[in-house]
């Protein structure tokens, strides 16, 4: 018998840098703040229907390459310099993937996409994307699924979002009361939207949780509680998709019914495209058709948008193909531009 039960399931350890030494080596610079500040303050107007456009937030379901994201957020802010009067672009800067069973856990947790788990190098990349779009003066949306990691890159995000899998979890809706940024809390895989709303009610709240300084000492913090908590509707495994009419003013319905602004955002993609990408372009069109026949509720879009069209399995990191999802597929960013259009001609028919 062993004498010894402590870590008995850890088998190996690493040094983990600390969100100092990774801001020294990578400062945020005066373009970035004045990027990632307008971003938070114009969805949070944007979300309380203080300024009448859009908000629209695309980009791949997962960041594995950083020039291809790059990429994409050029094509991605060209294409909606024409549309800026109806729609708000943020762009999609997903590291962390939480997976259903297993898989490739995003950038951060495996940057070199070959089971090495090279997080710190994971970490700094994401900080640099982050920085790299900032420069651009594209604000970026991102899931917080670790609850410290945020700690190395939160200052130059403009929107979090908390996913259906950690939606009900105590300590995620800790982190989101005390992110500096607009939240967005997705309704759980199943579809049920009331477990989002009860998170959007925590985060609001002041709460005291375990976290890290940016010097990387174990604290416990005390948030300030986030106002500005919002719902995704995202369709669900049980109740199928719910960008439709009544799901959508069921929704705005039950906000109302909690206190809270109804406002909302709709996921196109996950439950309610079927992981299908070409689906985006339905939920797009039921949207607009809303919007125009009145629907003020719905003040958000998500698109999984890349490059390429669809996925590619990611096999041991070799051999990929420039610009394609290796996770969820995605829309081409083709075909995403006429979507964007469109969008942006429903915006300006419901503001006449
Ligand atoms: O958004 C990405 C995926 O839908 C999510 O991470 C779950 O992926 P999985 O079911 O392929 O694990
Ligand atoms: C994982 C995601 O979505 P969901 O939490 O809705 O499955 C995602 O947006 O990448």
């Amino acid at each position: 018998m062993s004498n010894n039960t402590d870590d008995v399931r850890i088998g190996s350890a690493r040094p983990l840098i600390t969100p100092w030494v990774l801001a020294d080596e990578l400062p945020i610079s005066e373009r970035a703040v004045a990027t990632v500040d307008s971003g938070r303050r114009s969805i949070e107007r944007i979300m309380s229907a203080k300024d009448p456009r859009l908000l629209v937030i695309a980009g791949p379901c997962s960041v594995h390459d950083p020039e291809a994201l790059l990429e994409f957020a050029r094509g991605f802010q060209l294409a909606c310099a024409e549309l800026d009067d109806a729609i708000y672009p943020v762009l999609r800067v997903y590291f962390e993937k939480p997976r259903t069973v297993m898989g490739w856990k995003g950038l951060i947790n495996d940057p070199d996409l070959d089971g090495s788990f090279h997080i710190n190098r994971g970490l700094h990349l994401a900080r640099k994307v982050l920085l790299d779009v900032a420069e651009m003066g594209l604000a970026s949306a991102s899931e917080f699924l670790d609850t410290t990691f945020g700690q190395y890159y939160a200052e130059l995000v403009s929107f979090g979002a908390i996913g259906a899998r950690t939606v009900e979890s105590q300590i995620h809706r800790e982190l989101a009361s005390g992110l500096s940024m607009p939240v967005g809390f997705k309704n759980g895989t199943n579809g049920e939207i009331g477990v989002a709303i009860d998170a959007i009610r925590s985060a609001s709240h002041s709460h005291w949780f375990p976290s890290l300084t940016k010097e990387g000492t174990p604290a416990i913090l005390q948030s300030t509680g986030n106002a500005h908590g919002y719902l995704i509707l995202r369709g669900g495994s049980q109740t199928g998709p719910n960008y439709g009419p009544e799901a959508v003013q069921a929704a705005a319905v039950a906000l109302a019914d909690a206190q809270l602004t109804p406002s909302l955002i709709v996921d196109c993609s996950h439950g309610n495209s079927a992981k299908d990408p070409r689906k985006q372009a339905q939920v797009v069109s039921s949207l607009c058709e809303q919007m125009q026949t009145g629907q003020r509720a719905i003040r958000g879009v998500m698109l999984e948008s890349h490059l390429l069209e669809g996925n590619q399995p990611l096999g041991d990191g070799t051999g990929l193909v420039y610009g394609r999802s290796v996770t969820d597929a995605c829309l081409s960013l083709e075909d995403t531009v006429p979507l964007l259009q469109q969008l942006a001609a429903a915006v300006r028919m419901q503001n006449q």
